[in-house]
């Protein structure tokens, strides 16, 4: 292993309208921005929710803006989101004078230009961002960014950015052990407080605690690659979604239009060399990472159309971990999320309506939401109850999927509750298929109906 990983630092994303996504964040997923780092030709914003970071960069100079009449989403900051944002952040917009900051560079991340909005940064922290990036580049690891230092009055980070074979995936590998700031070097703290004068935290009630899994989408054929540059030079490990799974083939589900191969790994939090990390007792939430892979003979499917959409392989989804996800998709969905709902007989099945009960949870409730449930047949060696079949020492999995949150058909985002399970829940996975296949096909079917061909046909026969 080259590098040791520490801890997931945060996500991020580039967009070409950084407004949208951030009223999205702040007012539907309940999000704070709490940090924001304003230049002349970039605007950085920090959004947190429990120990979940994600930054999201745009880049005033983006060709698009060009398209749109020349003015940047900045300028035109009058959409009814935008004016919503600076409803709830009426000070950010004020942030720190952007002329004062003569360093226009995108800082943490990478100076990219991509033609989709995109999740494309996992930055993890590291020890000795020097040491990795010696290591990671005496293997071949090309590096968008060297060691660099950023420093204020409050100490030094260190930081670099490397490419990895997954698509336009990067990591930032940082280390801030020598920095005792609030948050970024750069970044100006953000004060959550509305106009009214409430702490913006206070509006929400929805227990997101932290990053559960990040999934990629990848080509045909690649996930033994993707295994080993992880496994080579961050030390992942693999981590069985199935008790049976067969270590090269990993969790296949190839039947009636479901065409999937799932493979997962995690990482070892700078446990080789021994560190001790902030949380003594309680075990720190570990992010696992999901490769996944369309097969050949079951049609068109969601992995296939990211590839596409997003002309290449990259982050599809990222689940946010709940401790109650009956209502936090309840309040989401309250604030605009859309989520989606397999069909309505699956909360009607006489099984799955049986383990809804046996899980103490309202079939009703949970339709409502499209929320499912799935019960991890995995049980552990060290299970001595697992022959018994009571509830109490099932296993369960609830999982909801948002609709795409950007422009085209590729990055979501899914609300994820563990009883137990650490796996994916292979009826979940099935009951998702099948509701975003459906969502896909209405969406191609609304795309033809309205083409310009088929409104002539129409217009010519009434
Ligand atoms: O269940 C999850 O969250 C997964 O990550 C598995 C998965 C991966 C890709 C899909 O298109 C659908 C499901």
């Amino acid at each position: 292993m080259a590098a040791y990983l520490c801890r997931l630092h945060h996500i991020g994303l580039h967009v070409t309208n950084v407004d949208k996504i951030a009223y999205d964040l702040v007012a539907k997923f309940k999000f704070n921005l709490f940090a924001a780092r304003l230049t002349e030709q970039s605007r950085q914003f920090a959004f947190r929710k429990g120990s979940a970071v994600f930054i999201v960069n745009e880049r005033l100079n983006h060709p698009l803006h060009s398209l749109n009449g020349g003015v940047s989403s900045s300028q035109n900051s009058t959409s009814p989101q935008a004016q919503g944002l600076s409803e709830i952040y009426s000070h950010v917009f004020k942030v720190g004078d952007r002329s004062r900051n003569s360093d226009c560079r995108i800082l943490y991340d990478v100076q990219r230009n991509y033609s989709v909005d995109t999740a494309c940064n996992v930055c993890f922290e590291v020890k000795d961002v020097e040491r990795s990036f010696r290591a990671l580049r005496s293997q071949g690891c090309d590096f968008l960014v060297p060691p660099t230092n950023v420093e204020d009055d409050r100490g030094v980070v260190s930081y670099s950015v490397v490419k990895s074979i997954v698509g336009n995936v990067f990591h930032t590998l940082i280390d801030k052990t020598k920095y005792n700031g609030p948050f970024l070097p750069g970044f100006q703290e953000v004060e959550n407080v509305t106009k009214n004068g409430a702490r913006v935290e206070e509006l929400s009630s929805c227990p997101i605690t932290h990053f559960d899994h990040i999934t990629y989408a990848c080509p045909r054929k690649s996930t033994p690659d993707v295994m080993r540059w992880y496994e080579k030079h961050f030390g992942f490990q693999r981590f069985f979604i199935e008790r049976n799974e067969d270590v090269n083939e990993g969790f296949v589900l190839d039947e009636e239009g479901i065409g999937l191969r799932l493979t997962a790994m995690e990482y070892w939090k700078c446990s080789e060399s021994g560190v001790k990390l902030p949380f003594e007792d309680k075990k720190e939430p570990d992010c696992k990472f999901v490769i996944a892979e369309s097969l050949p003979d079951q049609g068109r499917n969601q992995v296939d159309t990211f590839l596409e959409e997003h002309r290449g392989a990259g982050i599809q989804h990222v689940g946010l971990y709940t401790e109650d996800i009956v209502s936090t998709a309840r309040s989401l969905s309250q604030a605009g999320v859309q989520f989606f709902s397999p069909p309505p007989a699956y909360y009607t099945e006489v099984g799955k309506q049986q383990e809804i009960v046996d899980a103490g949870h309202d079939p009703r409730l949970l339709s409502q939401q499209g929320i499912l449930l799935d019960t991890d047949l995995r049980q552990d060696a060290s299970d001595s109850l697992c022959h018994l079949t009571t509830p109490e020492n099932k296993r369960y999995l609830l999982q909801v999927f948002t609709k795409p949150i950007f422009a085209e058909d590729t990055f979501f985002l899914e609300l994820i509750e563990r009883r137990g399970a650490s796996g994916f829940g292979e009826g979940n996975i099935r009951a998702l298929w099948r509701s975003v296949q459906a969502y896909m096909e209405s969406e191609r079917e609304k795309a033809r109906t309205q083409s310009p061909e088929n409104m002539t046909v129409q217009s010519g026969k009434s």
